[in-house]
């Protein structure tokens, strides 16, 4: 069941930062910064601010009637003599389960690819080119229960499941790519599970998958319980509007696998997760975006909105009480960019799509100013990683 937020019941006026509750951190510093103090604040939080975007009025509106929230940012680069820009625009989707968590599962289902279909067809009225959505975007985040029924009923496959299928329509209709953030079944293998994204081209063909690489193990986030550490690596998908790769959740903690998706050449980096706030909410604001500035690329993370209200109460295993709820999904999605700055992050309560505009030239640019793939030394660290993983390692400590 969804334990149902205050705020929630329908479609609300937007009003001005200063008079909206806090939100976010940026709703904070806007309602109790002196305006003149402001604009320095936040250079030196963010770095540079991008410019909002001005989205179609019938965008905006659209986004007040079906209730969430509509932001839109731009990202510069430098005019370039022989390359033209590289604009692309990119939407970030995050939401709240509509139903509670014992309703049938087709209807859960359903239920999603509807309100997913209402936010896509806003992100297409602001030109959106890819998409991309939460993780295991299609059902509850059920894993914490440690139970199988009927959570592994929610996977699906991810070459012609309903939900790629449903996909590939949106992508079509609205020439854009999609990222799908599913829980896999294989039935090549055995029918076993797996968590992963599928990248939908925007000829609506699919493109390929990517499965997630590090398997949390922390508080109730019980989820190797249920699937492996993927086996595709780090695959990055050639599409029409840039190079981009999936870095799944928890794999935003391991700067190394951020590392492998920029080392195959993606722009773009999306991290579709799953978090809450008691776990890692001073995490997020840093991890992707440190990532976009040592991998000179962009970084995508989204989170999920909402307390999600399991009926069987689980344990953690640490002597507490037992509970029904995993913890409060935070959402706060921004992309982050190369030269440091980022986008203000969405609600941490409400659905939102965050659309951004980024001039992909600004890798390069700031890869030339930086030079961090240049002066990495990568063999360095390759020699040193062959020794450390073998089981006589000996540190290098130097002693009196
Ligand atoms: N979904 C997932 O991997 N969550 C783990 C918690 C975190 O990485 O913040």
């Amino acid at each position: 069941m969804l334990r149902i937020e205050s705020g929630n019941g329908g479609p609300s006026p937007t009003p001005s930062l200063r008079d909206r509750p806090a939100k976010t951190r940026e709703g904070s510093l806007e309602r109790h910064i002196p305006p003149g103090e402001l604009a320095e604040v936040k250079r030196i939080l963010y770095g540079g601010e991008p410019r909002k975007l001005d989205l179609p009025t019938a965008a905006l509106s659209a986004a007040q009637e079906k209730d969430f929230e509509l932001q839109g940012y731009g990202f510069e680069a430098a005019l370039e003599q022989l390359r033209r820009p590289r604009i692309v625009r990119v939407g970030l989707i995050q939401n709240k389960i509509p139903l509670p968590t014992d309703t049938a599962v087709a209807i859960q289902v359903a239920a999603l690819h509807r309100r997913i279909e209402e936010m896509v067809g806003v992100a297409a009225m602001c030109g959106v080119n890819i998409v991309c959505f939460q993780e295991a975007w299609t059902m509850p985040f059920a894993f914490c229960t440690r139970e199988k029924l009927p959570w592994t009923e929610f996977a699906e496959s991810a070459e012609d499941g309903p939900t790629t299928k449903f996909c590939q329509e949106l992508a079509k209709k609205y020439n854009m790519v999609v990222v799908s953030p599913i829980l896999e079944r294989d039935e090549l293998h055995g029918g076993i599970l797996w968590n992963t994204a599928v990248v939908i081209s925007n000829s609506g063909a699919l493109l390929g998958k990517s499965r997630k690489n590090h398997i949390p193990r922390v508080g109730d986030f019980n989820e190797s319980t249920y699937y492996m550490e993927g086996n595709t690596g780090h695959p990055v998908f050639q599409t029409q509007f840039g190079t981009i790769a999936v870095n799944i959740c928890y794999g935003r903690h391991h700067p190394l696998n951020w590392l492998m998706y920029s080392m195959n050449g993606a722009e773009i980096i999306f991290n579709p997760s799953a978090t809450i706030g008691a776990l890692s909410e001073a995490l997020w604001p840093i991890e992707a975006r440190n990532a976009a500035i040592a991998n000179h690329c962009f970084t995508c993370p989204i989170n999920r909105v909402g307390t999600e209200y399991y009926k069987n109460a689980f344990t953690s295993g640490d002597g507490g009480k037992a509970h029904h709820e995993l913890g409060h999904f935070y959402g706060s999605s921004y992309v982050a960019a190369p030269d440091g700055s980022r986008t203000p992050g969405l609600s941490r309560t409400q659905d939102g799509l965050l659309v951004s505009e980024m001039d992909l030239n600004l890798c390069r640019q700031v890869s030339d100013k930086w030079n961090f793939k240049m002066t990495a030394r990568y063999e360095m660290y390759a020699e040193k990683l062959a020794e450390a993983i073998q089981p006589f390692f000996i540190p290098n400590i130097i002693k009196e």
